[in-house]
């Protein structure tokens, strides 16, 4: 959602009022991928690098960002109208404790829905969360081993094989990885819309984003509307979904 404060520039506008339009376009954007029958959108709506941004800023995103949340999980908000089920991906840890319990409620408050997902990325950067998937991988595997070291099968480096030049490694494979990642609530994303015209995917998804289509339009986010995500969705269709099917098969 790139261009909320250049949004808020050009409009003389305070930068909150910026993220706040940007917030009502990401609402109707939604509302087009569930009429349009999206089941899954990911968003980036605050990056662990956002935290260096200044204090004030970063609280008065944070506070607009606990608002909405509160907003999503009301009876009659958009996302029980569409049977939504909401993840937040990240270090929740990061936040602070009101944002971080309300993400919390939100995740609770819509386990019963199912008709699709809405993965909401706070405190989240790919970096950090292709090491946390590795931190994760790493544990499980320390602690086969070990169980297997109780049971008098070996020493608790059980899953650390030798291989041809006497080195260790450990025997983890993608799969492992990609279990422990926080996006594996979710397939592998096919069309990445990042606005303002910039083509960098600034640590989102780059894990997951191997086969994916990046959608670039030249306008700041709250200018975004539903021929855009059309545009993005033909452009996909016509190049995307023959290359797909290929690494399907390969
Ligand atoms: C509950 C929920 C999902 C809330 C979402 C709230 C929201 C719209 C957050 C966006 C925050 C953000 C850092 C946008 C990027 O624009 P920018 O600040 O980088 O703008 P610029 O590129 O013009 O500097």
């Amino acid at each position: 959602m790139d261009g909320n404060r250049r949004y808020a520039k050009k409009r003389n506008l305070l930068d909150g009022a910026g993220h706040r339009s940007g917030y009502l376009a990401l609402m109707n954007m939604l509302k087009y991928c569930y009429e349009l029958g999206v089941k899954y959108a990911t968003i980036y709506a605050f990056s662990i690098d956002n935290f260096r941004r200044r204090p004030e800023e970063v609280q008065s995103t944070m506070q607009l960002i606990l608002e909405k949340i509160e907003d999503l999980i009301k009876e009659e908000s958009m996302v029980n109208q569409y049977g939504v089920r909401i993840y937040f991906l990240g270090s929740l840890k990061l936040l602070s404790k009101p944002v971080r319990l309300a993400a919390e409620r939100a995740m609770v408050a819509t386990s019963g829905n199912s008709k699709s997902v809405l993965s909401i990325c706070l405190a989240y950067t790919s970096s950090d969360e292709i090491l946390h998937a590795v931190q994760e991988c790493c544990g499980e595997k320390w602690d086969e081993g070990s169980a297997l070291e109780s049971k008098g099968a070996g020493n608790g480096l059980v899953f650390l094989k030798g291989n041809e030049n006497g080195k260790i490694k450990p025997s983890i494979v993608v799969k492992d990885l990609e279990k422990h990642m926080y996006a594996a609530v979710a397939p592998d994303p096919d069309i990445i819309i990042r606005t303002s015209g910039e083509t960098r995917l600034s640590n989102f998804l780059l894990w997951q984003s191997a086969n994916c289509l990046l959608y670039a339009p030249p306008i700041l986010w709250p200018e975004i509307g539903l021929w855009h995500l059309i545009w993005a969705v033909l452009d996909f269709q016509r190049n995307f979904s023959y290359l797909k099917e290929k690494t399907k098969l390969s």
